[in-house]
């Protein structure tokens, strides 16, 4: 587990130029979350703002991508008055969203009404609801949310957090009510700020000239502490700022640029990977396998973490789709959201899984690159040599990739490394790549090497 002192992520602000594809990327980013986590642990949790947030849902609405029978829904606060009245977040979130798509009743977690006169008890049964979805699963002394989503309000209060309210300190209860709101109606309930900074992911909604000044305080100057400044999430959980031109127009923070925001994707995978220690990070290759023709693993080398059973759950499946390709058949497959790319030298198949952005053919390449230095190493490198010396294979492919990504695409950088000699070269003439020479200058002009460097380090 990541160290737990390590201070917060800093906020990824990106911003959009209109709220329409703010609506639509946030649907994808959304989307992307819930598929990671579920893929993980078969569920997803999400907790709802009201205000203008449910509004810029509508972009899950008719999404085939969405496993609404997999959400765990809460709300972040909530006003208190019957479910039906004008003022209810759950009933924005309702006519917003929930009524036009298909999630079981019961994945939606309101408040139980039949408190409404009674703002601890209220809070309390709130408290208990979310012990339920959380108490010995995914959190110990906080639950820690998949996603959460807040707007901000023109005087920086989030969730019904506001400024100055003796709740901004509250450190232990995970919901807490309010019977002073400034902003009607005065009675709510709300998540604290333990449990908002504890969730994997945080994304502020803020769209509107109404809030340009509030937000160029929270993020320009943090320090004046208005209530969304307070949301910092626990490393590794990271906190995302979705903005339209019209409240960003004033902020000096780095912007994320709009078009790399499938960064913001895999970070987000990463962050949960940490959380739950199950895997799935940023890089850019999660593991690469060896199989026999006779569908054996040879070697396996795994850059996320994973848990064994999990492993093993990977190795069958890639095995079966691997082998039962037809030679002529393309070296790309999709496998669980990610690409799988894969080769076949004689009884061997090297398999890589990579993130679905990733360059599969700088892959093939690396593949390719890797046969060629196991070619130099062991001249015309065949299974056996593999089985009898897989700690050199390992080594080998240490020196090539480290951590998921690519960190050396000279052959000769490697073989030396790895303490193969240019005479030992010279024996060992390549026998598997497209070049057969018999010095050690290939290099210098070496297209592999280039583009595989230029992808990587450029
Ligand atoms: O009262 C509330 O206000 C905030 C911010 O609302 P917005 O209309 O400015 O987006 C909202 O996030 C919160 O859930 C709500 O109860």
């Amino acid at each position: 587990m990541a160290a737990i002192h390590h201070p917060p992520n800093a906020p990824v602000l990106i911003t959009f130029p209109d709220t329409d594809v703010l609506v639509r990327d946030l649907a994808t980013f959304i989307a992307k979350a819930q598929r990671d986590s579920i893929d993980r642990k078969g569920r997803f949790t999400i907790a709802l703002s009201g205000g203008t947030l449910p509004d810029m849902l509508k972009g899950l609405i008719g999404n085939r991508h969405i496993k609404w029978n997999h959400w765990q829904v809460y709300y972040v606060d909530e006003r208190v008055v019957p479910l039906d009245h004008p003022d209810s977040n759950h009933r924005a979130c309702v006519e917003a969203l929930f009524s036009k798509v298909p999630i079981p009743q019961e994945n939606i977690h309101a408040i139980d009404t039949t408190y409404l006169n009674d703002l601890e008890e209220l809070s309390d049964a709130y408290e208990k609801d979310l012990i339920r979805e959380f108490a010995q699963k995914d959190a110990a002394r906080f639950p820690v949310f998949d996603l959460i989503l807040l707007g901000m309000g023109p005087d920086g209060h989030t969730a019904s957090l506001f400024p100055g309210h003796e709740l901004l300190t509250e450190e232990d209860r995970w919901v807490a009510y309010i019977e002073d709101s400034p902003k009607p109606p005065p009675q709510r309930i709300t998540f604290t700020y333990p449990v908002i900074n504890h969730a994997a992911r945080v994304v502020f909604v803020a769209t509107g000239a109404g809030k340009v000044d509030t937000l160029q305080s929270v993020l320009d100057r943090p320090a004046e502490g208005l209530p969304a400044a307070r949301v910092k999430p626990v490393f590794p959980g990271q906190l995302y700022w979705f903005v339209d031109e019209a409240a960003a127009s004033k902020v000096a923070y780095p912007r994320t640029p709009f078009k790399s925001r499938n960064a913001h994707v895999r970070e987000c995978q990463q962050v949960v990977a940490v959380l739950y220690e199950t895997g799935d990070p940023a890089t850019m290759i999660n593991y690469v396998l060896l199989i026999s023709r006779q569908g054996k693993l040879r070697l396996a080398k795994w850059y996320t973490t994973l848990t064994s059973k999990v492993k093993a759950k990977i190795v069958q499946e890639v095995t079966q789709l691997a082998l039962n390709r037809r030679q002529r058949m393309c070296n790309f497959l999709e496998y669980k959201g990610r690409k799988i790319v894969y080769r076949r030298y004689a009884s061997l198949s090297f398999v890589c899984d990579i993130g679905e952005h990733d360059n599969e053919l700088i892959v093939l390449e690396l593949i390719h690159r890797y046969v060629e230095i196991l070619d130099r190493y062991f001249g015309n490198v065949c299974e056996m040599d593999l089985i009898f010396n897989f700690q050199k294979a390992y080594s080998i492919l240490d020196e090539l990739v480290m951590a998921g990504e690519v960190q050396e695409s000279s052959r000769a950088k490697v073989l030396d490394a790895v303490g193969c000699t240019p005479a030992v070269r010279l024996l060992n003439p390549l026998t598997s790549g497209s070049q057969t020479k018999a010095s050690d200058d290939w290099e210098e002009n070496d297209d592999i090497t280039r583009a595989i460097h230029d992808a990587y380090f450029a």
